[in-house]
């Protein structure tokens, strides 16, 4: 579905991601994981078209999107809901949803759908934006993206700044995505709901990938070792 091959991209000198590979099977969950500054939402962004790459490779449905615009890539089915929601605070939430349809892409994703899997929605559904709830935006960032039926779907953060209870709803509406056979890439800070919730875990630390393993092939260690370099910093006290 999803292949990021050697990929770098850079901010002025400033390599944020650096020599990236990975494949993600159609119907995978995957969950991008690294400490703030990693380079994920740049990887994240980079993917979907938002940010020019310096060199490497994205290939989606075995198609080279590598130089294709990111508006294209959400008419190939490639969707990114980003990091602060990014909604039209002067919309309403409906008007918001409905832009998300302007890519004309046909599946079954419909108005009355969405707030049916965010029922949180329904009594703000003429509101604008901006004067939702956190977690309501969030779920309106979701809907928007599910509105162009995406084959896969990309979420940075879903759970920033959200509480506990809401984080809980947020996912159970994403979890209905599985059913649907959704490829969904999501960053995830909180170790345990990532390997709960994904089949695959991706560790990045200061832009490279560290460690990428099914989540029943690993465990909570392993990732915070990862997250930190624990490792690398074992295998450097070992060489010297
Ligand atoms: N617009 C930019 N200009 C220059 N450097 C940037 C820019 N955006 C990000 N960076 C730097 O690139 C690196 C990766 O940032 P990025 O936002 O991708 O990390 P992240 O893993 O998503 O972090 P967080 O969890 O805090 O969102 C960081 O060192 C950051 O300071």
């Amino acid at each position: 579905m999803l292949s990021v091959s050697n990929l770098d991209v850079r901010y002025g000198q400033f390599r944020a991601v650096q020599g990236v590979s990975m494949n993600i099977d159609q119907g995978d969950i995957v969950s991008l994981i690294g400490a703030n500054g990693a380079g994920k939402s740049t990887l994240l962004r980079a993917i979907a078209g938002a940010l020019p790459i310096h060199s490497g490779r994205v290939s989606f449905k075995q198609h080279d999107v590598t130089t294709t615009s990111s508006s294209a890539r959400v008419k190939q089915g490639l969707s990114l809901v980003p990091e602060g929601r990014r909604l039209f605070a002067d919309m309403t939430v409906e008007e918001n949803l409905l832009l998300g349809t302007t890519v004309k892409r046909s599946g079954d994703w419909s108005i009355e759908r969405i707030f049916a899997t965010f029922p949180n929605l329904v009594k703000r559904r003429h509101a604008k934006t901006g004067n939702l709830s956190g977690g309501e935006q969030q779920a309106t960032a979701i809907g928007r993206a599910l509105m162009s039926n995406p084959d896969c779907l990309i979420l940075d953060e879903v759970s920033l700044g959200l509480s506990p209870l809401v984080v809980d709803q947020v996912y159970a509406s994403i979890d209905s995505l599985k059913d649907a056979g959704t490829t969904i890439l999501l960053v995830e800070q909180d170790l345990e709901r990532a390997i709960r919730f994904s089949h695959r875990a991706i560790c990045m630390l200061e832009g490279k990938i560290v460690l990428d393993k099914l989540t029943s092939d690993t465990n909570k260690e392993e990732i915070t070792h990862a997250y930190f370099g624990l490792q690398q910093s074992k295998h450097q006290e070992a060489s010297q």
